[in-house]
């Protein structure tokens, strides 16, 4: 580990030891991972690896059995303002169908503290100005997405935590929201996105948290995880080669 990639306490998010526990299924059995300020972390790992559950306890949204989530050093939902820190998509299909894309805003805008110019601002970052009146009813699975994050940043938070955001995208809004997502961070903005789609994610993370069965299996920047990885048969390691070697490892050695 270089020492610049060292956790830090001033980390913007730092989850420490996580465990949930349903009746008797560990949904996470021990999640550590921090979140760094300014990058683009992916949280990712396949279908029941434990990604929803790990956000949903950084959230306040479940109670962890164990482990702590700080986000800027404390609890979430201990926070002042929590949507002012944290903008959060967990799932995109929230909005009432019969609203239109600025209605729903406006429905949200007083919590966030949110005006009217910031509704518009926001409306033309997720390229949703011209669709503004239209029904959410009428919305593609992408545009869903783009007015979900759009509500998430009313209250212009530093923090993004997205679940799935590519579920359903085309390669077109897959490309939106990989550019999306660079700029947000390029402006001092922290992502953390989960996927369980590899190939898609691997061209924008720059720090990645591997978890699978409710353990961290990895955790580090993709540059140095792909350096580390034997070539797969493109002739490179790829971050599903570079996976799915650590997940042979761990159930060799277990
Ligand atoms: N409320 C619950 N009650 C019981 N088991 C649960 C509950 N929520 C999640 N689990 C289990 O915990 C494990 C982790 O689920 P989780 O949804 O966090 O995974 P995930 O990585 O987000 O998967 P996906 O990509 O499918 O969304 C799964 O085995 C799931 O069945």
């Amino acid at each position: 580990m270089l020492p610049s990639d060292e956790p830090h306490h001033h980390d913007p998010v730092v989850v420490t030891a996580l465990r949930k526990t349903y009746s008797s299924v560990d949904a996470v059995r021990d999640i550590t991972f921090t979140v760094r300020r300014g990058q683009i972390t992916g949280l990712l790992g396949p279908n029941g690896a434990g990604k929803t559950t790990t956000l949903r306890s950084m959230l306040g949204l479940s109670k962890p059995t164990a482990g702590t989530a700080l986000i800027e050093g404390r609890p979430f939902t201990t926070h002042r303002h929590p949507v002012r820190v944290v903008g959060a998509v967990l799932d995109a299909s929230g909005a009432a169908p019969g609203h239109s894309a600025i209605e729903h805003l406006r429905t949200y805008a007083p919590l966030a503290g949110a005006d009217d110019a910031r509704i518009q601002t926001l409306l033309a970052e997720v390229d949703l100005t011209k669709a503004a009146r239209l029904r959410v009813g009428k919305f593609s699975l992408g545009m869903k997405q783009r007015l979900a994050i759009a509500t998430a940043l009313l209250g212009d938070p530093k923090i993004l935590i997205l679940d799935e955001p590519g579920n359903g995208l085309d390669p077109q809004g897959m490309a939106w929201l990989r550019r999306f997502l660079r700029s947000y961070a390029d402006g001092g903005g922290t992502v953390l996105v989960s996927s369980h789609l590899l190939t898609e994610l691997e061209q924008v993370v720059d720090h990645v948290v591997l978890i699978a069965s409710g353990v961290v299996i990895h955790e580090g920047t993709l540059a140095a995880l792909l350096d580390s990885a034997p070539a797969g048969s493109a002739g490179r390691a790829t971050l599903e080669s570079a996976f799915l070697n650590l997940i042979e490892q761990t159930e060799t050695h277990r």
